[in-house]
């Protein structure tokens, strides 16, 4: 039975992730997105100009789906398009041999412009793969059969190198003990569901925070806009329309977010919450916490993610969602 580990770097200000992968001959570094479930590459296919400064797959290696094709748009209208090939796809010693691999035709300037990113590993549910005509599985779901244990875990850290496990629990990596939450997958994303919040030493959690997915490319915390609003209110934020979102003063004195999650609570600390200036050297701080306005649930993203140690567990049969202070 397979199982292994690979590094999660962090951009600047952690807004995002990668790790890296080989695809066949070409290594790459993914953005691992448990908010999507393509898994797709910069490639030799994609227009020279929109591929500037980033390592592409080599899809020579592979073998092409003939008539198959793939496009995504993600929430923030970002996106991309393509062909299909199956390959090796090796990620932290744990190999998918005949992986769907969705090499990259036309890719929006968000992605092109971020030379960091050669891609995405998508580690949602299969059931939203965008490939046809017919859809294909994630990475996760490939190797599955596979693995000592049918789950994977995330670790990542403020400002430091994670880790993504296939196949095991590192129990070195947290804290305490887990707490486990059932997951609702039908609409394709880790979805639970929070209960009470509370902000800095106020230990009285009050109201419910509800519906949420657990999505490790996302980079932000967005919670329901009364949430919001709450936390500023006490952080001495306010809501900044040019800014597109709330701000705070970014001098260290930004109180913790606590959430309750299958009867425990969870401690955001505030440093993660004064996310970063919103111009280089600026006083004021873009908020880690924003409101889910038009989302239509919650997302926990990055800035909760990091403080955590999380598990997203099929070993049960039902998906379930394990989480433990790290
Ligand atoms: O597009 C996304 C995110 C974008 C960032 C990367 N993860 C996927 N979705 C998740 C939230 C609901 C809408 C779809």
């Amino acid at each position: 039975a397979q199982s292994g580990t690979v590094a999660a770097d962090p951009q600047q200000y952690d807004q995002a992730y990668l790790s890296p992968v080989t695809i066949g001959n070409s290594q790459l570094m993914l953005d691992f997105d448990t908010g999507s479930a393509d898994l797709w590459a910069f490639s030799n296919e994609t227009p020279a100009s929109e591929s500037v400064g980033h390592a592409k797959y080599d899809s020579s290696t592979g073998t092409e789906l003939q008539g198959y094709s793939w496009s995504i748009t993600y929430g923030d209208q970002s996106g991309a398009a393509g062909n299909v090939y199956a390959d090796k796809v090796v990620v932290g010693g744990v190999t998918a041999t005949k992986q769907a691999v969705e090499a990259a035709t036309s890719i929006s300037t968000s992605f092109s412009d971020n030379t960091d990113s050669d891609g995405l590993l998508g580690l949602a549910f299969s059931s939203i793969n965008t490939v046809t005509p017919k859809q294909q599985t994630t990475f996760f779901d490939t190797v599955k059969p596979t693995l000592a244990k049918a789950l994977f875990t995330c670790d990542l850290k403020q400002g430091n190198a994670g880790s993504y496990t296939f196949g095991y629990i590192d129990t070195s990596k947290y804290t305490g003990s887990v707490t486990y939450v059932p997951v609702d997958d039908s609409q394709g994303f880790w979805s639970f569901t929070a209960g009470g919040y509370s902000v800095g030493s106020d230990n009285a959690t009050s109201g419910s925070v509800g519906v949420s997915i657990a999505d490790t490319g996302t980079s932000l915390l967005y919670l329901p806009a009364a949430v919001a609003k709450a936390y500023y209110a006490k952080a001495g934020g306010k809501f900044d329309n040019q800014q597109g979102g709330y701000t705070l003063p970014c001098n260290g004195n930004a109180p913790d977010f606590n959430v309750a999650i299958g009867g425990k609570t969870f401690v955001v600390p505030g440093s993660y919450i004064a996310y970063a200036p919103i111009t280089s050297g600026s006083q004021t701080c873009f908020g880690g916490i924003q409101a889910n306005t038009g989302i239509g649930f919650n997302i926990f993203g990055d800035v909760f993610l990091k403080a955590v140690y999380a598990i997203f567990d099929v070993s049960q049969g039902a998906p379930r969602l394990g989480f433990a202070a790290q």
